[in-house]
């Protein structure tokens, strides 16, 4: 805060005589002058606050910039025009001009004065703005840049006329300036001319003595090579924000986006960019530390709600009314042929999803799931990701499948099962009901007492489970990891509050969220679809199981986005499968963002 000193004299009225542009009527300097003297009046008199106001408007800062500001000014008004957008040639000449005429001492002096850096920086400086050149022109960049040689990067300097030997670097934004070139990095190509091998020395003299566009080619060295990416769990709006510094410079994200930090050393702002969005400079978005507490103050500010953890994902969830769609687990002699033909499909029952829904408000499962994980990835506002391509010597990723009831996972999964057996597979399931005479234990299910399952879910071996007509039934992490060693690819379906369950970095899962098309076309592509119920075989979709999927799939994405690695509109079913398969391939072949730790913990093992 400015304080007043107000033992100190009066200002005196030659004090106050700031040396203002020619045109003091209409100059910002003067104005201030005169307001100065009327303040000067008051300062006496000791009225609140004038001293404050007093000291701001003598402060030399403030003084400093309105001349400055002044001069501008009268500079706009002048509208000049330079004499010669060339000075610095112009220079040269006369100095080699002055070599040939007889030496006098004027002569020298002014040979010197042409000739010292400072000069020459002057004029350089002069025709860079008398030229309008302000920014540096840069050569397009190579077509052909490998994409997997991620640790070569091109950095293109541009080196002004300047005699002070200044590099301008052109880049996407200020954060990124110093970010081209690292401590570290090795230096390979310099104008398409290699030096590696070369002393530092040779280098630079290669460097000194190349002009304009410096074109260089680096490795990047290791430790800078650790560039932080996280997953936004949460979205952000910078717009609402009202602590941010500065909102236009906000950077908004939504769940799920992938954002590359680029600055972290403040402890509440951080600077970073959507890699969705590489042509956008980076922007402020808040700390892990920041968004959390920001988390934490809305928590509080909301009323009481037991089981928050549950609340936020699952009450509201459950609360959507669906008809009774509890279907049969048990198998029917139709499936049991199957199985015996594809024994891949074992372990494919009809949909249990709403019973597992309805398990999940248990008292056995709210113990098991509200562990401190479930919290922390909840609550967590970025998830650490890195780039991960499965090696073709690793096992296959476990593949989920998400989606609201009704909207087709079973039937993308059973025909994707059906299109290559030997490909896909789901696992078997664990049951605690009775084996029947044509079931073998381990083809349709692994059947286990109720004990024996109650310890898989409190050791958290089972990745799903649920209750029907007294039995239990669920996956076990065990059963996926069999059919994974098999070097096939496992095909869940899974219910959203269960997927922290499954994120791993043995099972390294890929989510596929299903999702419904709109109204309009649902109900043309549903039109002879059928949904088994308990009570009903074969009843025909009613336009408000249609809007409920649609309702349902809305609250999925909004409450469980973040976790989705793929989105697939289930509208023409030969079209959806076409994308299935496609996205497995990507998912199994192609580098993917996976958490770090999945990761971490593979290089540990
Ligand atoms: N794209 C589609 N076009 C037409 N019918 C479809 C399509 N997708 C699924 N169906 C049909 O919709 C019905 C429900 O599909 P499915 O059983 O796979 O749903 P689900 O998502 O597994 O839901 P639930 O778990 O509640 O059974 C089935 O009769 C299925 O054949």
């Amino acid at each position: 805060m400015i304080q007043s000193d107000k033992g100190a004299d009066p200002p005196d009225k030659k004090d106050m005589k700031l040396s203002t542009a020619t045109n003091p009527q209409n100059g910002l300097s003067q104005i201030l002058r005169l307001v100065l003297q009327e303040l000067s009046l008051f300062y006496s008199r000791d009225v609140n606050g004038v001293c404050l106001l007093y000291d701001l408007l003598h402060s030399p800062w403030l003084q400093a910039l309105l001349k400055i500001y002044d001069c501008l000014q009268e500079f706009k008004e002048k509208k000049l025009v330079p004499a010669t957008p060339h000075a610095q040639a112009l220079s040269y000449e006369v100095v080699e001009l002055l070599r040939e005429t007889p030496t006098s001492p004027e002569i020298q002096e002014l040979r010197q004065m042409l000739q010292a850096p400072h000069f020459k920086a002057l004029l350089s400086a002069h025709d860079t703005i008398a030229q309008k050149d302000f920014e540096p022109l840069l050569p397009p960049l190579p077509d052909n840049i490998p994409e997997s040689e991620e640790a070569m990067r091109i950095v293109c300097l541009v080196k002004n006329q300047q005699p002070l030997d200044f590099l301008v670097a052109k880049s996407i934004g200020p954060s990124f300036l110093l970010r081209l070139l690292y401590a570290g990095d090795k230096l390979v190509e310099v104008n398409g001319v290699s030096v590696e091998g070369l002393d530092p020395e040779q280098v630079i003299h290669i460097l000194g003595s190349s002009d304009g566009t410096i074109r260089h080619v680096l490795i990047a060295s290791l430790c800078t090579c650790h560039q932080v990416y996280v997953r936004a769990m949460t979205e952000y709006w910078p717009q609402e924000d009202p602590d941010i510094p500065c909102m236009d410079a906000g950077l908004p994200f939504q769940k799920g986006d992938i954002l590359q930090i680029v600055d972290q050393n403040d402890a509440l702002w951080w600077q970073a960019r959507k890699i969705s969005d590489p042509a956008t400079c980076a922007g402020l978005v808040p700390s892990n530390h920041l968004l959390k507490r920001k988390q934490r103050e809305f928590w509080w500010s909301q009323p009481y709600q037991p089981h928050t953890c549950l609340k936020s994902t699952l009450c509201e969830y459950y609360d959507m009314k669906i008809d009774e769609k509890c279907v049969e687990a048990v198998i029917s002699p139709v499936w049991f042929l199957c199985f015996v033909h594809f024994p891949s499909l074992a372990g494919f029952r009809r949909s249990m999803r709403l019973c597992r829904r309805k398990s999940h408000l248990s008292p056995l499962h709210a113990s098991v799931c509200c562990t401190g994980s479930c919290y922390s990835a909840v609550g967590a506002p970025y998830e650490e990701v890195v780039r991960y391509q499965r090696r073709p010597s690793d096992k296959y990723r476990l593949i989920v499948l998400m989606g609201p009831s009704g909207v087709g996972v079973n039937e993308l999964r059973r025909q994707l099962i059906e299109f290559n057996p030997s490909h896909f597979q789901s696992a078997v399931p664990h049951t605690t009901r009775t084996k029947k005479s044509y079931e073998m234990n381990g083809r349709e299910y692994h059947y286990v007492s109720k004990e024996t399952f109650e310890s898989l879910i409190y050791s958290h071996r089972m990745l799903e489970y649920g209750e029907y007509k007294g039995h239990l039934y669920g996956t076990s992490v065990d059963a996926v990891q069999t059919v994974l060693d098999e070097r096939k690819i496992c095909v869940m379906d899974l219910e959203p509050q269960d997927i922290q369950v499954v994120r791993t970095h043995e099972l390294k899962p890929y989510v596929i969220f299903i999702k419904p098309s709109n109204m309009r076309c649902m109900k043309q592509s549903r039109k002879n679809a059928k949904i088994i119920t308990d009570y009903f075989v074969d009843m025909k979709f009613k336009d408000e199981d249609l809007q409920e999927m649609e309702n349902l799939a809305q609250r999925m994405e909004t409450q469980f986005g973040q976790f989705f690695d793929h989105v697939i509109v289930n509208d023409s079913l030969h079209d959806a499968c076409a994308q299935l398969l496609s996205a497995i391939q990507k998912a199994q072949e192609e580098p993917q963002w996976v958490p770090a730790t999945w990761i971490s913990s593979d290089t540990e093992s």
